[in-house]
């Protein structure tokens, strides 16, 4: 996979400490030597006019970014109008996939409730799947992935407010697990909240550099009150990581990279925490055959639900499952 090869990288260093002086002074002195700055530099990032160093270093040492007020509250507005229309099922989206939190969808005593916990795969609904093409969106992407972009999977999330069994939280886990498609640098999570997200109602919850880890094995975690269908969380990771709670307000976004472990807690508030992401992925990225490796069991599980719902057997593989929901946003699709 294309990166940048370390002239280059050197190249914009010295363009950046010309410019930046400042700000390059001030985190060199932080802590991280001069050597390991030039190494570590361009394996996350790409070389872009967009992000300042310290965002670029950022991304690399933390496996995240949180931009502020990046999405207009007009289009937020515009996509809660959408969901709401699709809840009311006054439209109906091809390919959608509507969830609803598992303590409502196993209760027999509201079997009439039809509250939606998440849409996924809203890549046929032009409302939502603007989102997917905002070209503030796409800016920040391509300093990630590179300019050929595909949207490879989309998700209104709707955390419920909790139902008692703290089914609402999503367990700490790794996006990664779900993609048969590498190299994993080249893929990367914008997730916008559409509304305050804070400790309360459920925010995100980020372990800062994991992404430099490894893909971890996932499994159901051991939760008394249940646990949401494909909910896979890390087994064991170190309790004594540092933990960081991303509160955001309407319209920040954060990108992430698909190693890195996150997870979201429970909502205790009587509100619906609001929020839509996008996993994107490069046009040149590859898929892989997951077989023998730990991401069998979800595509095991993902076959028998789309067997399930579209009676058909092995022949649709799980390459084939993102090979159809993928969309090309920007570039070139070349190989995915
Ligand atoms: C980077 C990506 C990270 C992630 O995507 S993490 C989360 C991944 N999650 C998903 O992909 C969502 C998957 N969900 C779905 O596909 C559907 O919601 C699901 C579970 C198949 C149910 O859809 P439908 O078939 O339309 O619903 P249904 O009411 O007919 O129920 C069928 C059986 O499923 C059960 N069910 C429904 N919602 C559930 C839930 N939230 N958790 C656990 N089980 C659930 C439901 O009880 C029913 O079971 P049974 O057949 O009665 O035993
Ligand atoms: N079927 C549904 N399942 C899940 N959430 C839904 C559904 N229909 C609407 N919602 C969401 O649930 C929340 C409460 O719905 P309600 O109809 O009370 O909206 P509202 O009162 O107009 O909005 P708000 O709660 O922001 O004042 C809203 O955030 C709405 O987007
Ligand atoms: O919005 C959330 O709670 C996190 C969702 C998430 O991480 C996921 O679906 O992969
Ligand atoms: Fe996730
Ligand atoms: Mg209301």
């Amino acid at each position: 996979q294309k990166m940048s090869r370390p002239s280059a990288r050197l190249r914009v260093i010295i363009n950046h400490l010309d410019r930046h002086s400042a700000g390059i002074v001030s985190f060199l002195n932080r802590k991280a030597s001069f050597f390991i700055f030039i190494f570590q530099f361009g394996r996350y990032t790409l070389d872009n006019d967009l992000l300042t160093p310290e965002q670029r270093l950022f991304y690399e040492e933390n496996g995240f970014l949180l931009i502020r007020n990046l999405v207009s509250t007009q289009d937020i507005d515009r996509f809660r109008k959408e969901f709401e229309r699709i809840c009311r099922q006054q439209i109906k989206v091809p390919g959608l996939v509507v969830m609803r939190d598992v303590a409502i969808a196993k209760s027999e005593f509201v079997p009439d409730q039809r509250a939606v916990s998440k849409v996924q795969d809203f890549q046929e609904d032009p409302e939502l799947f603007r989102y997917c093409s905002l070209p503030k969106i796409l800016k920040y992407v391509e300093c990630f992935i590179g300019p050929n972009i595909m949207a490879m999977h989309t998700m209104l999330i709707n955390k419920p407010p909790d139902a008692g069994k703290k089914t609402s939280r999503h367990p700490m886990h790794q996006d990664l697990h779900y993609f048969p498609f590498r190299p994993v640098d080249r893929i990367v999570c914008a997730w916008t909240a559409m509304e305050t997200v804070n400790r309360q109602n459920g925010c995100l919850v980020v372990l800062p550099g994991s992404h430099k880890g490894t893909l971890q094995e996932h499994d159901y975690p051991e939760w008394e009150g249940g646990v949401n269908k494909m909910y896979h969380g890390v087994r064991d990771y170190d309790p004594e990581h540092p933990r960081v709670h991303l509160e955001m307000e309407k319209g920040d976004t954060v990108f992430f990279h698909p190693l890195l472990i996150h997870g979201s807690g429970m909502n205790q508030t009587p509100g619906f925490r609001k929020a839509i992401s996008c996993h994107y992925a490069s046009g040149d990225c590859y898929y892989i055959d997951v077989k023998g490796t730990t991401q069998e069991n979800i595509e095991k599980e993902v076959k028998e639900i789309v067997a399930r719902r579209h009676g058909v057997g092995d022949e649709v593989t799980f390459k084939d499952t993102w090979e159809i929901r993928g969309r090309l946003v920007q570039g070139e699709r070349i190989s995915m």
